[in-house]
C-alpha cells in the first residue's frame, strides 16, 4: 500500500512526530510512505509532469548482507529527508546535480528521512489554508495527484477545517473518480484500483476544538507556551501590582484560555462557549477582581479568548476588558497578545507521545480499513486511543459553532469534551473568593493535607485546589509540615487563600515532605489527629502515600482517630503508583527527560557516531524511561520490569553496530539508549556504556549521562496543573461526602470505602478503596501488577529503527 500523509490548516507542535510515525509504521508494516507537501495545495498542485529525482531508489547501503530484506533497509532513504528538515526545498537549484522540491509535492519518504523530526516544532512538510481545495475543481485536481502518483491512502493531520475538508473528499471520491475517468484524465484500470479513498484524519490544531476526542495534537504545547508566558507575566505584575489582560487564540474554541486560567491560576477569563452576560459582565468582573485585591492580592490576570463573546454575541476584546479595569478599578493595566508565540516552539512531551501513538494508530486504520468502513478520525478518550467515524466527529464539532451562534450556550459547552464543564467549574471554584457556596456551621470541617514521599510537580497545586475548595465551602484547610514526622512534631498550620496563590507555578513540596511512614509511631499519630480535630485527611504523594494510607486504613480498628475520610492523590514521577494510569509529577518529569535528552541527542549528533547511554530515575518501575524513549527517539531502553541480560546486550551492540554502518558516511546521527536505574544492579549504566565504548569502534563511541533528580522537573507542567485541579477537586468533594455521611451515621468504624485512592484507568476516574488498590500492587518491587505502557518498549523500539536488525 501507498500510504501519503498531509498536514493542514495552523501549524501545530507535534505534526512532525505525527508524519514520522506515520512513515516509520507504515514502512514497517510494508508500506511505501510518501508526504505530501503544503497541505491540500500540495494535492491540489500535485507534482509536475516527467523525469524528476525524488524516485531515485534509496542510496546503497556499504552493508546489506542478511538484511535486504528489512522494511527499514529496503526504505531507508529517498534524499529529501534533509531538504525538508533544512527547509531547502524550494531553493533554486542552478547545477543539475542539485535536489529540488520546485515543482514535487507529493514526495517519497524512507526511515532516514524523517530522522530527527520527533522533537521539530510546527510541520517541515509545510502546511497552508488552501482556498482551492474549498472548490469541486480544486478536489477534482488533488483526486487526479492522488491517482496519478498511485496513492492508495491518505493521512490527513489537521484541524477542524482540515477534516471537514477530508470528509468531502471522502464523501466525492467516487463521483471524482468518474469525472476524472469520463474526461479522460484517468484510465479504466486507475479508475478500478483507485475507486475507494482510504482516508484517516488525525487531529492536529492548537485550539482543541474537535468533537469526539479529548485532546488535539499540538494543544497541550500550545498551553505549555501560554502557561510559560503568564509566569513570566504574574512576576512583573505582582512587582507593580499591576492588573494584565492576556489574549490567547482560539477563535471559536476556548479551551487554551479555559485551561490557562485554571493551570495559571487566572482571576477571571472569557471564553465563547460561557459568553460573558451582556451589559452585566464589567460588574461582574470588578466585584471578582474587587474581592481579591481586598484581601491584600498584588496583582491580577484576566485571559481572553480570541474569539470571547458576550451573550449577545458581541465580541469582547482586550481592550474592552482594559478599559474597564482601568476606568472602574483604577488599575494600572496593560494588554499582551501572545498570537503566535503560542503556535511555535518544540513539542511538549504529551504532544509528541500523542502524535506517535496515534500516527501508528492511523496507519493501522488504513490497513484494516474495507470499503465499507467508515473514515475515521484517532482520537483519544482519557488515556485510551478511539476510532471515531470522521463524519461525526465533523458534524459534532460544527454543532457547536451552531449552538453558540443560536445562543444555546449550555448546548455549547455540553458539546464539548465532558471536561470542558468541569474544568470551567474548576475554575470558578479555585479562582474566585466567595462565600456563597459556604455550608452551615455544623458541617464545616478541618480538613489536613499532608505531602508524604519524594516531591512532584502538581503537588503544590493539588494543595492550592484543595485550599480554596475548603475556603469556598467554609471548611478549615490545615497544612500538615514535612510529613508524619512533621505531624508528630506538631507542624500543623491554617492555610488561608492568598497564602497559596502562586503555588500553581511551584514545583518541590511548599508543604515539604519525606518518606517517614505513620508506622514509625501509629499511636503518636493517632493522638495528633485526634488534638487536631482533623475531620478528613487528604495525602498527596506516591507510593509511600499509599503505603501510608493503607496502614492508617488497617489501624482504624485499634484508632478511632482513624476513622475518618481519608484520600489519596497520586502523586509521584515514577509513576509506579497501581490502578491510576497517571500520577501527579509524571508529566513533569517526562518533560524534564525529553528537554535533557534533545540536549544531549544535539551533543552527540554533532560528534558524531556517539551514543549516549541515558540513565533515568524512576525506581523499579519503567514508566519514564519507557516513555522517554517514545517521546524522545531513542532506540534502545532498559527497564527494571523486563530486566538486562547478556544475551540481549550482545545482540544490542549488533544491532547499534549494523544501523551505525548504514547512516550515510560522515553523517552518522548521535543515538540515545534510556536506562532506568534499576533495570540491573550488574549491567549498571557505567558498565553498558564501557561495554558499548569497547565495542562500538569505529563505527561509533560512548558516553553516559545520569539525570537523576533533575527528572523533579522545576515549574510544574500545564498538564500536572490541570490535571491537579480535577483531581484535587473530586478528592475534596470526596473527602466532604463522606464526612458528612459519617457525621450522620456514626459507625465505630469507618466503612472501608472511606478510605480511597483516586485512579485514572482507561476513559474513566476512579475513587478505589485503598484494601482494593493492594491486589494490582506489587508491595515488593512497589509498583503496578499490570501496567498500560508494557508494550511501548517494544513500539519505541521499533520506531527507533533497531528492532528488526
Ligand atoms: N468545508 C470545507 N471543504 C473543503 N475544504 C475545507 C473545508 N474546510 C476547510 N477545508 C480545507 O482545510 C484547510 C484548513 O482549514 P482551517 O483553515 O479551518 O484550519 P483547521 O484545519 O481547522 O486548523 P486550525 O484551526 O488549527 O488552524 C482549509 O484551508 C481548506 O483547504
Ligand atoms: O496563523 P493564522 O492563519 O493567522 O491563524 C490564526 C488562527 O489559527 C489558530 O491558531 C488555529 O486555528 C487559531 O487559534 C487562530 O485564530
Ligand atoms: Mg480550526
Amino acid at each position: 500500500m501507498k500510504i501519503a500523509v498531509l498536514t493542514s490548516g495552523g501549524d501545530s507542535a507535534g505534526m512532525n512526530a505525527a508524519v514520522r510515525a506515520v512513515v516509520r509504521a507504515g514502512i514497517l508494516r510494508g508500506c511505501d510512505t510518501w508526504v505530501v507537501r503544503e497541505g491540500y495545495e500540495g494535492l491540489v498542485l500535485g507534482n509536475i509532469e516527467g523525469p524528476r529525482d525524488s524516485d531515485s531508489p534509496p542510496e546503497v547501503p556499504i552493508d546489506l548482507s542478511g538484511h535486504a530484506m528489512d522494511p527499514v533497509v529496503k526504505n531507508l532513504r529517498f534524499g529529501d529527508g534533509e531538504l525538508l528538515r533544512n527547509g531547502e526545498g524550494d531553493a533554486f537549484v542552478t547545477d543539475d546535480k542539485g535536489r529540488t522540491l520546485k515543482g514535487r509535492h507529493i514526495v517519497h519518504v524512507g526511515w532516514d528521512d524523517v530522522k530527527g523530526w520527533l522533537s521539530e516544532g510546527g510541520t517541515l512538510i509545510g502546511t497552508a489554508r488552501s482556498k482551492s481545495f474549498r472548490t469541486p475543481e480544486g478536489r477534482l485536481a488533488g483526486a487526479r495527484s492522488l491517482i496519478k502518483e498511485g496513492i492508495d491512502a491518505l493521512v490527513v493531520c489537521g484541524g477542524d477545517g482540515s477534516l471537514t475538508g477530508a470528509d468531502k473528499l471522502r464523501s466525492e471520491w467516487p463521483s471524482l473518480v468518474k469525472t476524472l475517468l469520463e474526461t479522460n484524465v484517468i484510465t479504466q484500470a486507475q479508475a478500478s484500483s483507485y475507486g475507494h479513498l482510504r482516508i484517516v484524519g488525525l487531529v492536529g490544531s492548537i485550539d482543541n476544538d474537535m468533537a469526539l476526542t479529548d485532546m488535539t495534537i499540538g494543544a497541550p504545547t500550545a498551553l505549555h507556551r501560554i502557561c510559560e508566558s503568564i509566569d513570566n507575566i504574574n512576576t512583573t505584575a505582582s512587582s507593580h501590582s499591576r492588573a494584565f489582560v492576556i489574549e490567547v487564540m482560539g477563535r471559536h474554541c476556548g479551551w487554551l484560555a479555559l485551561q490557562a486560567g485554571v493551570s495559571a491560576g487566572a482571576d477571571f477569563i472569557f471564553i465563547p462557549e460561557k459568553p460573558a452576560a451582556a451589559g452585566a459582565w464589567e460588574d461582574e468582573m470588578c466585584d471578582t477582581i474587587t474581592t481579591h485585591r481586598k484581601v491584600g492580592k498584588r496583582k491580577t490576570i484576566v485571559i481572553i479568548a480570541e474569539g470571547a463573546l458576550d451573550t449577545a454575541l458581541n465580541p469582547i476584546k482586550p481592550d474592552d476588558v482594559k478599559e474597564v479595569l482601568r476606568d472602574r478599578l483604577g488599575l494600572d493595566t496593560r494588554v499582551t497578545t501572545l498570537g503566535h508565540t503560542q503556535r511555535g516552539g518544540k513539542p511538549c512531551a504529551y504532544d509528541r507521545i500523542l502524535a506517535t501513538l496515534q500516527g501508528v494508530e492511523a496507519v493501522e486504520t488504513l490497513l484494516s480499513a474495507t470499503p465499507d468502513d467508515p473514515s475515521y478520525m484517532i482520537g483519544i478518550s482519557e488515556n485510551k486511543l478511539t476510532r471515531v467515524p470522521l463524519v461525526e466527529a465533523v458534524e459534532m464539532t460544527q454543532a457547536v459553532a451552531k449552538a453558540i451562534e443560536s445562543k444555546d450556550f449550555a448546548k455549547a459547552m455540553a458539546l464539548r469534551d465532558p471536561e470542558f464543564a468541569e474544568s470551567y467549574r474548576n475554575f470558578v471554584v479555585t479562582s474566585s473568593l466567595n462565600i456563597s457556596n459556604q455550608v452551615p456551621l455544623q458541617k464545616r470541617l478541618q480538613i489536613a493535607i499532608i505531602h508524604i514521599g519524594a516531591p512532584a510537580g502538581g503537588m503544590n497545586a493539588a494543595t492550592r485546589t484543595a485550599v480554596r475548595f475548603c475556603v469556598d465551602r467554609g471548611h478549615v484547610p490545615l497544612a500538615i509540615h514535612n510529613g508524619f514526622k512533621g505531624l508528630l512534631a506538631g507542624n500543623i498550620t491554617e492555610l488561608s487563600w492568598l497564602l497559596v496563590d502562586n503555588w500553581m507555578t511551584r514545583g518541590g513540596s511548599e508543604l515539604g515532605t519525606n518518606r517517614t511512614l505513620p508506622s514509625v509511631d501509629l499511636g503518636a499519630v493517632a493522638a495528633r489527629f485526634q488534638e487536631h480535630k482533623f475531620d478528613a485527611l487528604f495525602l498527596i504523594g506516591g507510593f509511600e502515600a499509599f503505603s501510608s494510607l493503607l496502614i492508617l486504613e488497617n489501624a482504624r480498628d485499634l484508632y478511632p482517630a482513624f476513622n475518618i475520610p481519608m484520600v489519596h492523590l497520586p502523586a509521584t514521577i515514577s509513576n509506579n503508583v497501581p490502578l491510576t494510569d497517571f500520577s501527579l509529577g509524571s508529566d513533569t518529569s517526562l518533560n524534564a527527560l525529553v528537554e535533557a535528552c534533545d540536549t544531549i541527542r544535539q551533543s552527540a549528533s554533532a560528534s558524531r557516531n556517539r551514543v549516549f547511554v541515558v540513565e533515568t530515575q524512576g525506581g523499579q518501575c519503567g514508566y519514564i524511561a519507557t516513555m522517554g524513549a517514545l517521546a524522545s527517539g531513542a532506540v534502545l531502553v532498559y527497564t527494571p520490569e523486563v530486566g538486562i541480560d547478556l544475551n540481549v546486550l550482545s545482540k544490542d551492540v549488533k544491532r547499534l553496530k549494523t544501523r551505525f554502518q548504514l547512516d550515510l558516511k560522515g553523517k552518522s546521527q548521535g543515538r540515545i539508549v534510556l536506562r532506568n536505574e534499576s533495570a540491573s544492579s550488574v549491567y549498571t549504566t557505567e558498565v553498558i556504556t564501557q561495554i558499548l565504548q569497547e565495542e562500538g569502534p569505529p563505527l561509533f563511541d560512548a558516553r553516559l549521562a545520569s539525570l537523576g533528580h533533575t527528572l523533579q522537573g522545576g515549574i510544574p507542567s500545564p498538564l500536572d496543573r490541570a490535571r491537579a485541579v480535577r483531581l484535587a477537586s473530586k478528592c475534596m468533594t470526596f473527602l466532604e461526602d463522606h464526612a458528612h455521611s459519617l457525621r450522620s451515621h456514626p459507625q465505630r468504624r469507618a466503612p472501608r470505602e472511606s478510605a480511597a485512592m483516586i485512579t485514572i484507568e482507561g476513559t474513566s476516574i476512579f475513587m478505589t478503596p485503598v484494601q482494593d488498590v493492594v491486589k494490582h500492587a506489587d508491595m515488593k518491587n512497589r509498583r503496578a501488577n499490570h501496567t498500560w505502557w508494557e508494550g511501548y518498549k517494544g513500539l519505541a523500539e521499533q520506531l527507533g529503527g533497531l528492532s528488526f536488525m
